[in-house]
């Protein structure tokens, strides 16, 4: 008997970033939608001990050690319920790595729900969210879903309302960007001046829960921009062709460096697609709509 999980990918349609912290974190008032974008865990009993195979056209930037976060959230569970952490844990693939849409995450969060079902364990909600945190700031968004506000370093959560659908264009770009590396890009930006308490926008919680399009393009904001934009600076040509395309608006997600557009309907994201797809700014391009639930156990 094997569990097939489905966890969507990220856009932040707010990411205000706050001073480091002295454990090297950031405080945040981080705005996450999910997006319709997916990975797929399938765990699968096996004789002895932990495996991770994966597919995808980027499979091969894919650790498959201990260091893969799902098999680290398989070795956290079984270690919290006193168990052997024999399973194969595959993961198809189809959120581009290091691209700043939780991919990763999406793989920690939904490996844990997989083994959850598998095992038995009947862990509680809290329980696997305790354990997502543990994993990373953005894991517990990915078990979630839908909309919700992060505090502290992203991984306290209060879920948001969502009156509509959203449609986007993801560029994805030709390489991928570290996480910390745009953090400590952040900082060094920002040395020697005063850096604002993170606080949510009330302008982007509104759009979100009317499904004001509009509203929320022109409410959408990422302080690491600047900082992913120093470190990749061809990202600004995509950003460029992607607004001369009609993009409501143009951000990088997250850490980039994967460039997110808002469109006005399905229609409008297939066109901007078209044009960006022969911009030659990019990589690939995709296009997604969200809110869509979090991690789900597939029948
Ligand atoms: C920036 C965001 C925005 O949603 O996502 P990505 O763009 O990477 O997907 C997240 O904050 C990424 O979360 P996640 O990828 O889980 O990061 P973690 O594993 O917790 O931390 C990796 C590293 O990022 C930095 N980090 C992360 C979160 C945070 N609030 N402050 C930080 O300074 C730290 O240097 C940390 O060591
Ligand atoms: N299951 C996984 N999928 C992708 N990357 C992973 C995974 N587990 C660990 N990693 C490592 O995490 C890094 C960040 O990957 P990812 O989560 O895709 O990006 P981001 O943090 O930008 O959203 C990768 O470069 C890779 O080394």
């Amino acid at each position: 008997m094997s569990v097939r999980v489905r966890v969507p990918a990220k856009v932040n349609v707010q990411l205000a970033v706050g001073a480091a912290r002295p454990d090297g974190f950031h405080d945040l008032a981080n705005v996450f939608l999910a997006v319709s974008l997916y990975d797929e865990i399938t765990a699968t009993p096996a004789a002895d001990g932990l495996r991770v195979t994966c597919e995808g056209p980027d499979a091969g930037q894919v650790p498959l050690d201990r260091t893969n976060l799902a098999a680290r959230a398989a070795l956290a569970l079984a270690d919290r319920y006193g168990r052997a952490p024999d399973v194969h844990l595959h993961i198809a693939k189809d959120i581009p790595v290091a691209g700043g849409m939780a991919g990763g995450s999406a793989d920690g969060a939904g490996a844990l729900l997989a083994c959850d079902a598998l095992w038995g364990t009947g862990a509680s909600r809290e329980e696997l969210l305790d354990i997502c945190a543990e994993l990373g700031s953005d894991v517990p968004f990915s078990l979630v879903g839908g909309a919700a506000l992060g505090t502290g370093r992203g991984e306290r959560l209060t879920e948001l309302e969502v009156g509509g659908d959203f449609h986007w264009v993801f560029a994805l770009a030709a390489r991928g960007l570290s996480t910390p590396a745009v953090f400590r890009e952040f900082d060094r930006l920002g040395e020697g001046l005063e850096i604002p308490e993170p606080a949510a926008d009330q302008a982007v919680l509104d759009a979100l829960a009317k499904g004001d399009a509009a509203a929320l393009a022109v409410a959408v904001s990422n302080d690491l921009q600047p900082a992913a934009l120093s470190l990749f600076p061809e990202l600004s040509d995509t950003l460029a062709a992607g607004r001369a395309a009609g993009a409501l608006a143009a951000l990088v997600s997250g850490s980039g460096p994967t460039t997110a557009f808002l469109a006005t309907d399905a229609g409008s994201a297939s066109d901007i697609a078209g044009v960006l797809r022969a911009s030659g700014t990019c990589r690939d391009v995709r296009t997604a709509a969200g809110a869509v639930p979090g991690a789900t156990v597939l029948e």
